[in-house]
């Protein structure tokens, strides 16, 4: 489809019905590229995602001296020296949090300077916990405004037997500990500290391809992870589809009642965004409150969805949302509000949709600001599917993720209006 800079859905008027598959997932690919990219050797990555967030970090890897092919649309030939070198020039990670915060800890294994720089949505996203961190190793590292750009001037090693995170805002802080310490010169435990921390899911999503690369990383209690000192190890690898990208697909064939074929089973995912599925299955009976904690990034799907159900539904533990690609919780209340006013109140952290199954049908004119943020471009395309005029703003940005969504939706039946 054709860059436009809004894009409005004509609903379908029938159900979805057909085959679309999710593409690859951008958390898991962006761990195997690192760890490929840190291994010694060629390994070939295969159902991997190629987006702006796996590009960003396809090519930060490349200007520290890693080789990647990509001969197929969905295959990464990963050629690593071992070692990675000092970037010329500032690595630009877009607003890619996975890439900003790996590569941000990857750095202190460079024997040199290596400055992580992203866009001024990224330089808004919180990384002075995981800078904290890595100083208390004897790193120099720094942030100046506590959020990217971060220089780290490595040399190449790091002494230290234990590391405390606070992963309070961000998992992904303790991931890129987790693998980063796995090039260390001594077993090292990573002990969580603070209070909660957003998805565990995330960190099981890392040991797991952290392991699957050679490394040796063990879960010792509830809070503490050893990860002993082996680099890691050349390997062909499979990456599994993107469970956040399925959510959409789930969301519409319950809103239009139809079936669709995903090509993989709810219950072959192993990343946390696949519990959403249980949620959106009850739909339009969706419980009285949800709790997002542990499958955040499904939470703007699951709450536009909650807008057509029967009964209204309070979100929790979506406090984190506030610092993802934009302020969720208001990106959501304001997407939902523009819609038809009263249908979302933010309640400190919480959301609460006041549901309204009567909207299916209408005609209501509704812009929604995407705030360049692909969940919730990709949300709201889900109300368009059931009220006439709703218009997505700056649709381009679900090529963070998944470039095809509207392709993907079009397959299905959805028509848009040409707005030029
Ligand atoms: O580790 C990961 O791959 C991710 C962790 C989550 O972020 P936080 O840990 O920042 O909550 C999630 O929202 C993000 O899309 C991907
Ligand atoms: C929060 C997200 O991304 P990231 O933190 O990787 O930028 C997301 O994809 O919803």
């Amino acid at each position: 489809m054709k860059s436009t800079d809004k894009l409005t859905i004509i609903p379908p008027g029938k159900p979805l019905s057909g085959r679309a598959m999710p593409p690859g997932s951008k958390s898991i690919t962006n761990r195997a590229l690192l760890l490929a990219g840190l291994a010694k050797g060629t390994s070939r990555l295969t159902g991997a995602l190629k987006s702006d967030d796996t590009r960003y970090m396809a090519d930060a890897l490349r200007a520290m001296g890693v080789s990647i092919d990509e001969p197929d649309d969905t295959t990464f030939v990963v050629t690593g020296s071992g070692r990675l070198k000092p970037p010329k020039a500032p690595l630009f990670l877009g607003n890619a949090g996975t890439a900003t915060r790996f590569l941000t800890a990857a750095a202190a294994l460079v024997d040199g300077t290596v400055v992580v720089d992203g866009d001024e949505h990224m330089r808004k996203r919180p990384i002075g916990p995981l800078v904290e961190a890595m100083r208390t190793l004897g790193i120099d590292v720094t942030a100046e405004t506590g959020c990217p750009p971060v220089t780290v001037k490595g040399t190449g090693r790091f002494e230290a037997d234990r590391i405390l995170i606070d992963g309070g805002l961000s998992s992904q802080y303790v991931s890129a500990l987790l693998m980063m310490a796995a090039g260390g010169d001594r077993p090292v435990d990573i002990e969580l500290v603070g209070e909660d921390i957003g998805a565990l899911g995330y960190i099981d999503l890392t040991t797991a391809a952290m392991k699957a690369f050679g490394a040796n990383v063990e879960k010792t209690s509830p809070v503490i992870w050893r990860v002993e000192p082996t680099t890691y190890r050349a390997t062909d690898f499979i990456v599994e589809p993107d469970a956040s990208a399925a959510t959409y697909l789930w969301a519409a064939e319950v809103l239009s009642g139809g079936k669709i074929d995903l090509g993989v089973p709810n219950d072959a995912f192993t990343q946390p965004d696949a519990k959403a599925y249980e949620a959106i299955a009850k739909f339009p009976h969706l419980p009285a409150e949800i709790d997002g904690s542990q499958m955040q990034d499904a939470v703007p799907t699951i709450a536009v969805l909650a807008a057509f159900n029967e009964t209204p539904v309070r979100f929790v533990g979506i406090a984190n949302l506030r610092v993802k690609e934009c302020d969720r919780i208001r990106a959501l209340s304001t997407g939902l509000n523009n819609i038809r006013g009263g249908l979302a109140v933010e309640d400190g952290d919480d959301l609460i949709v006041h549901s309204d199954p009567a909207l299916a049908g209408q005609t209501l004119l509704a812009e929604i600001d995407s705030f360049a943020d692909h969940r919730i471009a990709m949300s709201f395309a889900l109300a368009g599917l059931k009220i006439d005029g709703i218009t997505i703003l700056d649709p381009d940005c679900v090529g963070k993720t998944f470039p095809a969504y509207w392709r993907t939706l079009a397959a299905l039946g959805v028509t848009y209006q040409d707005n030029d």
